[in-house]
This record gives C-alpha cells, structure tokens and sequence, in this order.
C-alpha cells in the first residue's frame, strides 16, 4: 500500500526485519528485492565487495552520494569502529525520510548522518558543516553522470587526503565511462576494478576503487 517503492521497502521491513539488527537489515531489503520488488540497492553481491574494502580501509569518516533508501549506509555503517561517522547525501526528501527510518530501524543513527540537498550546495559546505577536515573513504552511487564532476569538486574542496578510497558503484551497468576513463588515466589515482553482477541479476557490473594519491 506504500506510494512509492522506498515506502513499500520500509513497510516490508517494519512488517519482516528485527529492529536494532543491521546485519537483518541487509538481509530483509535484499530478501524484499529479490522476491518482492527489484530496487537499486547495491545489493548482495556487490555489498561483499563493499564490505570487503571497508573492512580493509577501516575508515573513520565516510562520506556516501546516493543515499536511496539507506541500504548501503547501513551496509556500511555497521562495519564501522565505534566513534567514526557515515555523511550521506540525499537530494530527494522523499527518499531521504525513508533512509532515515531504515537506519533508524538498523540502530546505526548515531553513526550515520543523512544531508538532503545537491552535491553542488552541499560538498563545499562540508567541513564547515560537520567539523570534519578529510574523508578516508567515498561511496559513490549517486546519478552516473554526476560521479566526475562531483569527484573533481571533492578534490577542490580539498575533502580528499593522501589515500583516501573511492569506491564506485555501477561502473558497468548503467556505467561511468567519463569517470571510468578519469580515475584510470589520471596520475593522482590508482584505480582497481571489481568484476561483479547488477543487484538482484545475474547482468554484467562492477565497482571501481580508487586510492587517491594527492
Ligand atoms: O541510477 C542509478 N542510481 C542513481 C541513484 C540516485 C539516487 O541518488 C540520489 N542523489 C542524487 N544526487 C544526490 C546527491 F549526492 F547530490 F545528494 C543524491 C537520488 O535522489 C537517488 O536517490 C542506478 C541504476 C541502476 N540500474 O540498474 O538502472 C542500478 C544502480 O545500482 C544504480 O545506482
Ligand atoms: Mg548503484
């Protein structure tokens, strides 16, 4: 009975999850997309890569575009050591009431932040905003055509430092050929690619990381 499709997932997961329980969290929206109604959640397969370069960056400030309905900021987040800190962004306030309820849900509000607003308004108000000098990791999963000149906005606001991730969702499917073409030509990033499947489908995709080195 949800309007939308972020309700319908909000309501599957009041109705099916466990409050408090992150890891149910991730488990209830895939279990909801990939019986119920497909969604564009990073998604299971993806999400081990995900959790894979946050367990090895173990990082203290994130910093995610495209939050959506909050999947991979709780993915994400309760990955994260006690004390560091999700900052997503989410310009439709829709979306952005739903992710809040999801992380609300998972128990991760303390950790997480949710910013509505545009990339554009919202990035170079960040370290004023949040007291937060540099980010040691970026979740990019926003709109495709938006991941370079977002990354180069990052980069003159001078939110990225000497090692910081970057990690790209959809790079094959829908693709980022201009960011794709950017993070492996240019000097200040080593790129490396993750061979993966669409969430949900068995469709060719991919996650990009991208240690930025200053
Ligand atoms: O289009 C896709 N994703 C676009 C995702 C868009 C999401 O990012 C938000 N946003 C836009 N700007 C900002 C910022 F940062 F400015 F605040 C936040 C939008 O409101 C939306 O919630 C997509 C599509 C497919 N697919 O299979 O078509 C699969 C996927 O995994 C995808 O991520
Ligand atoms: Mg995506």
């Amino acid at each position: 009975t949800g309007r939308t499709r972020p309700e319908r997932l909000l309501q599957y997961l009041q109705k099916n999850g466990t409050r408090g329980d992150a890891n149910n969290v991730v488990d209830t929206i895939d279990r909801f997309c990939g019986t119920v109604e497909w969604a564009m959640n990073v998604g299971g397969e993806k999400g081990k890569i995900v959790d894979k370069v946050v367990l090895e960056t173990n990082p203290g400030t994130v910093l995610e575009l495209g939050t959506y309905c909050g999947y991979s900021a709780v993915r994400m987040g309760r990955l994260l050591a006690p004390g560091s800190r999700l900052i997503t962004l989410e310009m439709n306030p829709a979306y952005a009431k739903v992710a809040k309820e999801v992380i609300a849900f998972a128990g991760l509000d303390k950790q997480v932040e949710v910013l509505v607003g545009s990339t554009t308004e919202l990035i170079p108000q960040l370290k004023k905003k949040l007291d937060i000098d540099t980010f040691d990791m970026i979740f990019l999963d926003h709109w495709k055509q938006s991941y370079l000149p977002d990354t180069k906005l990052l980069e003159e606001c001078g939110l990225l430092r000497k090692g910081t991730v970057l990690l790209a969702d959809n790079v094959i499917c829908p693709g980022t050929p201009d960011y794709l073409q950017y993070v492996r030509s240019s000097p200040k990033y080593l790129s490396q690619h993750f061979p993966s499947v669409l969430e949900y489908t068995n469709a060719p995709d991919g996650l990009e990381k991208s240690v930025y080195l200053g």
